[in-house]
């Protein structure tokens, strides 16, 4: 990429006064040489990260640094490429700067030609956890529109220093090599392909790609709210530097971990192939002998990718949790429990685990084409009609349509989808209710979304 060349150095460019930090730009030749090189390296992680997607990026821009420069690079890209690019920001309405951040990003696309929308998320006060349920809406509402777009993929601007501060806070937590892995670079959950193309590009970079340009980016102050984790851990940071623990070691080392994740995972094949079969409701059924003669690590691998497809979230459980579990499981003494959202039970010779009807979500409206619980793709041949309410189909739903035929278990089938208008029950499409095909226009897919998932568990 040769936009900054010497010849026209693009720090000589003015700072916007109000809306950036305004830090220093590169003065020294030295420093120039060191800029093109690592504006040159993101440009080209960018174009590496896209490569092959077949349609449109909707690029996930909140007006922070980080993600205006995505929006810079990928500018570029697609107009030396001619890809289609769209841009979506979030407000969330927890501050009052936000809708101003986001008519920010909407100027900078008008600018740039492209297509930009703002998303409003109401559900903020009274949410439990406020920022992970922020971080959930923001996800979900980013999905929502990337697939009323028709776009192939939805971008994020996650960097080096995101990654490594990633690998420290799973360090804390006693993460597992998939969990110490980090972000992937690409991955598919919930039927949308999240990519991260700046994930080996280090923040301040980004930030001299945009003073280089002269674009101001907000600052969130939750960024340097040491409450969060994820500041302790940019600090922890500087504090670790001097054993040579920085970011460009710990991002090596959780791409290590993810190598070695793939490992496991491809044992974990061969082992779910030995051990695991499913249910058409999303059961799983283990045999524990092969189990037992597995590698430890591979047999919690496989037992953490089980917990996490069952239970539909997007994370395994805790390590130390699941190493209770896993003893739990394979031990004569506990003939049932609870983790991560699933019961497990003996059942003769094997293992069932199945998920806990009661960690199934709250009713949400019902829509034609919609993932449910993280597991169930839910459909609808024709216009859905207002009012109907999609949520678990519980012990009242299977009092209405009674136990289908093949022995499944009245919990698994309580934690099934149903379309429910009020109290009254219209369709139960796991059931196969109703059977006279009133509501036949309803189905239900149990489907394992994850991409690496996928790969391990899909042998039936
Ligand atoms: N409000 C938002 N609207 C759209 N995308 C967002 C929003 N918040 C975050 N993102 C996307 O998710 C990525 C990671 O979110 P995170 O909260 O970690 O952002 P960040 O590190 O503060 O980055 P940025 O400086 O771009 O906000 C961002 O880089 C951006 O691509």
């Amino acid at each position: 990429m040769t936009r900054w060349s010497a010849a026209s150095p693009p720090w000589s460019r003015t700072w916007p006064t109000s809306w950036s930090r305004g830090a220093t730009a590169p003065a020294a030749s030295a420093s120039r040489v060191t800029f093109d090189a690592a504006a040159s390296a993101a440009a080209a992680a960018l174009a590496a990260g896209f490569s092959g997607v077949p349609g449109e990026i909707c690029l996930a821009v909140s007006g922070g640094g980080d993600s205006l420069a995505l929006l810079a690079l990928a500018a570029d890209w697609a107009a030396a490429t001619g890809h289609p690019l769209s841009v979506a920001t979030v407000d969330h309405r927890l501050r009052a700067e936000a809708a101003a951040e986001a008519a920010a990003v909407a100027a900078r696309c008008a600018a740039l030609d492209l297509p930009h929308a703002t998303l409003a998320w109401d559900g903020g006060p009274g949410a439990g956890n406020l920022s992970q349920a922020a971080r959930d809406a923001r996800r979900a509402l980013l999905s929502g529109h990337a697939a009323a777009r028709g776009a192939a993929a939805v971008a994020l601007a996650h960097t080096a220093d995101d990654q490594a501060e990633t690998f420290l806070m799973r360090l804390a937590r006693g993460s597992g090599v998939g969990g110490l892995a980090g972000m992937a670079a690409r991955s598919e959950v919930g039927g949308v392909l999240w990519l991260r193309p700046l994930l080996g590009i280090r923040r301040d970079t980004l930030r001299d790609v945009l003073r280089a340009r002269g674009w101001g980016w907000a600052e969130d102050p939750s960024n340097l709210d040491a409450r969060f984790d994820r500041v302790k851990a940019r600090r922890a940071l500087d504090t670790l530097a001097p054993l040579g623990l920085d970011v460009p070691r710990l991002v090596a080392t959780a791409s290590r971990m993810a190598e070695a994740r793939d490992a496991l995972d491809h044992a974990g094949q061969a082992l779910a192939a030995a051990a695991l079969s499913w249910s058409a409701e999303g059961e799983a059924c283990l045999r524990p002998a092969p189990l037992r003669a597995a590698p430890r690590s591979v047999r919690l691998q496989l037992l953490a990718d089980l917990l996490t497809a069952v239970s539909g979230r997007r994370h395994p459980p805790r390590r130390a949790a699941l190493e209770r579990a896993a003893e739990a499981m394979l031990g004569a003494e506990a003939p049932a429990g609870s983790l991560h959202g699933c019961l497990w039970r003996r059942r003769g010779e094997g293992l069932v685990l199945r998920r806990e009807p009661r960690a199934c979500p709250p009713p949400v409206p019902a829509r034609r084409d919609q993932l449910w619980d993280g597991r169930w793709r839910v459909r609808c041949s024709a216009p859905v009609p207002e009012g109907l309410s999609l949520a678990a189909l519980g012990p009242a739903g299977l009092a209405v349509t009674g136990r289908p035929p093949g022995g499944v278990a009245a919990e698994t089938l309580h934690a099934t989808p149903a379309i429910w208008h009020n109290d009254s029950l219209i369709a139960a499409p796991a059931c196969g209710y109703p059977a006279d095909g009133r509501a036949a226009a309803w189905s239900a897919e149990w489907t394992i979304e994850d991409a690496r998932r996928r790969r391990v568990l899909t042998c039936r």
